[in-house]
């Protein structure tokens, strides 16, 4: 059912600076950092360091009115933070999350202990909510502000060993943490989610639930349970929350997601009999889910930003950055060549 060759597909369909020599020099100069706390120090020095604040990413508004994450040269950044009265190991709390096309290496630190506004003025820059971040960011850099959130939140929360109680401690990379006492290594976690745009061929099943802010639809999403496959989960989830028997199922892609707390989404289609289609929302978990079709979902596209207080109703859809945007897209661009070729 998953189709392996479609994995391959978008490997090779990345971005052309992907040329073979620098991505393989970049993925090891990131895979000894975290290896070796002396390189990963030194790395720190000549890097570059994406601010937080309580988890929240500074951004910047570019003169044409576009915003970006609002990354300090971390050479300077020391003076700046002690400038406020951070203390001087408050740098190297800063965590690893990737390394740039000019081989700099990429940090992420949370400044939360110091003052937010003073910080913003030094910056030039504003700490944003990361689910608005999300619909500002429309560069390539929203995965790694996520990524860079997430690992900051594992790090505040994995302060101790869930075995022993004792204080855990990190390495410089950031990419883990080691019980003094056990001995235990605590890696990083995702929890693992399916995601699945269902189609009758026709239409296509969307549902919200009563958290989502008014007029949001999205695919349809569950986290899987401990030994099932991909397969299992999204038949089971469907089943559940619309009581429906899916057919064909088909990966097609995946992503990190840092809400609530970071899960591995893995996105995929199904379709079910067009003979099939009524559904039996269970409310507990979903406030509704309706069939859409090609105009509608196409209109709810239009809308780029989340509608403001007071502004008419209107169905929406998640942001681009989302598998669920990527499913909907997919899903518009297939019904669209198959009128086309009729
Ligand atoms: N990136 C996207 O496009 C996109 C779109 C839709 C949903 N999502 C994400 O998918 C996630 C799962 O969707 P859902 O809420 O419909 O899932 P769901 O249908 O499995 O329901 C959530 C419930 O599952 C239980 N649960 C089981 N395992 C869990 C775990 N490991 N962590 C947390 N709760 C667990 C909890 O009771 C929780 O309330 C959401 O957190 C949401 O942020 C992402
Ligand atoms: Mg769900």
């Amino acid at each position: 059912m998953l189709n392996p060759l479609r994995v391959l597909v978008s490997v090779r369909t990345g971005p052309p600076s992907r040329c073979c020599s620098s991505f393989v020099s970049r993925m090891r100069f990131i895979s000894r950092l975290k290896e070796d706390d002396e390189a990963c120090a030194a790395a720190l020095q000549n890097g570059s360091v994406l601010l937080f604040h309580k988890l929240e990413p500074l951004l910047h508004r570019t003169k044409t009115g576009t915003f970006r994450p609002g990354s300090q040269p971390s050479s300077g950044l020391q003076s700046v933070l002690e400038r406020l009265g951070a203390d001087r190991s408050l740098l190297m709390e800063s965590v690893l999350i990737g390394c740039s096309e000019q081989n700099q290496a990429q940090f992420c630190l949370d400044v939360g202990g110091l003052d937010r506004v003073a910080i913003e003025d030094v910056c030039r820059g504003k700490f944003v909510d990361l689910r608005k971040s999300f619909f500002l960011l429309t560069g390539p850099e929203a995965p790694l502000v996520a990524k860079a959130q997430a690992l900051l939140r594992w790090h505040q929360t994995h302060g101790f060993c869930s075995a022993t109680g004792q204080p855990t401690q990190r390495n410089r990379a950031g990419s883990q943490r080691v019980c003094g006492s056990s001995g235990i290594v605590y890696y990083p976690q995702m929890s693992p989610v399916v995601i699945v745009l269902v189609s009758d061929g026709k239409r296509c099943l969307l549902g919200r639930q009563s958290s989502f802010p008014p007029g949001l639809y999205s695919a349809l999403a569950g986290f899987c349970d401990m030994g099932e496959t991909v397969e299992e989960t999204l038949s089971r989830e469907v089943a559940e929350e619309v009581g429906l028997e899916v057919e064909g199922v088909s990966y097609s892609s995946s992503q990190h997601w840092p809400f609530p707390h970071s899960s591995f989404m893995i996105g995929c289609h199904a379709s079910i009999s067009p003979a099939h289609t009524e559904l039996t929302v269970d409310r507990s978990e979903l406030e509704d889910a309706r069939w859409f079709t090609l105009e509608e979902i196409s209109s709810a596209l239009q809308v780029k930003t989340p509608p403001r207080r007071g502004d008419p109703p209107v169905t929406w859809l998640p942001p681009s950055h989302a598998l669920a945007h990527r499913l909907i897209t997919e899903w518009v661009e297939l019904q669209r060549s198959g009128e086309a070729g009729k």
